[in-house]
């Protein structure tokens, strides 16, 4: 199947990515309101839609939403989908998000070994084996949902935002405190794993591929080889169902 729009719906944003000509050309980084598809989708007549999805009662409102169009949705949902061997020992656990990602990944800066960084509502760290294959990974939540939980879970802490790209060593005050705090915490994980990995795979200057929302903020204590792609799911989506029968 040929998508014109490949969707991503993850646990905060819906991402849209708009294929033309073999590529995604475009991304739409979308809540959950109806009103902002139907801004979105504009006059564009019949679209042909390919979805990842990593949460069912969200899959399931844009389901009824497409089919409303008159439109099908085609929702990968088997891990088989996504051509990339996966050599965990529970394969059909691994979110479909992680294997789209790792897939395009490996296409556009493989073959491998490399570090295949999501930094969304969860930060997941995907190792890419040199022979090219999904070998798990890491799970942390992500810059807002950890500051989400030191605001609930103490009575004198506020909860932080990361509008604003400033991030001050050492902070200066509790908020500066709290986000640098969070951004050295995921950031540090991101390079411990680095390190393992080289260590245990004995391999040097292992690439780190980065995306998701949160991306941009982890990308400047990330040092070199790194690769910023923002379309990096998408463009996953759009391999995996390209190449299905
Ligand atoms: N306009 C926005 N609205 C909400 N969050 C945003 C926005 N722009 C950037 N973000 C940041 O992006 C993060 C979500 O990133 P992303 O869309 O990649 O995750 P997700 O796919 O929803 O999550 P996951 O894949 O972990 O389920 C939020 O935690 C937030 O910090
Ligand atoms: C980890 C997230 C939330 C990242 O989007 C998603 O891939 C997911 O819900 N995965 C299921 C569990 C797993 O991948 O092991």
């Amino acid at each position: 199947m040929t998508p014109d729009v490949v969707v991503d719906i993850g646990n905060t944003r819906i991402k849209w990515g708009w294929c033309k000509s073999g590529r995604v050309e475009r991304i739409s980084s979308l809540g959950a309101d109806p009103a902002e598809w139907d801004r979105e989708i504009g006059d564009s007549g019949s679209v042909a839609w390919a979805i990842v999805n990593v949460n069912p009662p969200k899959l399931e409102q844009f389901r009824r939403w497409i089919e409303a169009r008159g439109d099908t949705a085609n929702v990968l949902s088997d891990y088989r989908q996504i051509p990339i061997p996966n050599t965990v020992r529970q394969p059909g656990s691994v979110g479909l998000d992680r294997l789209c990602s790792s897939l395009a990944a490996r296409e556009l800066y493989g073959p491998g070994p490399l570090l295949v960084v999501q930094a969304g509502t969860a930060v997941v760290i995907n190792y890419i084996t040199k022979a090219g294959e999904f070998g798990g990974g890491s799970i942390l939540p992500g810059f807002q949902l950890m500051a989400k939980s030191l605001a609930t879970g103490t009575a004198a802490l506020p909860e932080v935002s990361f509008d604003e790209p400033l991030t001050v060593y050492p902070g200066q005050n509790t908020t500066e405190a709290i986000r640098n705090g969070i951004h050295l915490a995921i950031a540090g994980a991101v390079n411990s794993a680095r390190g393992m990995y080289q260590s245990v795979f004995n391999t040097s200057s292992l690439k780190v591929v980065l995306t998701g929302g949160d991306a941009a903020l982890l990308a400047d204590l990330i040092q070199p080889p790194l690769e910023l792609a923002p379309l990096l799911t998408l463009e996953g989506i759009r391999l995996a169902v390209e190449s299905l029968p």
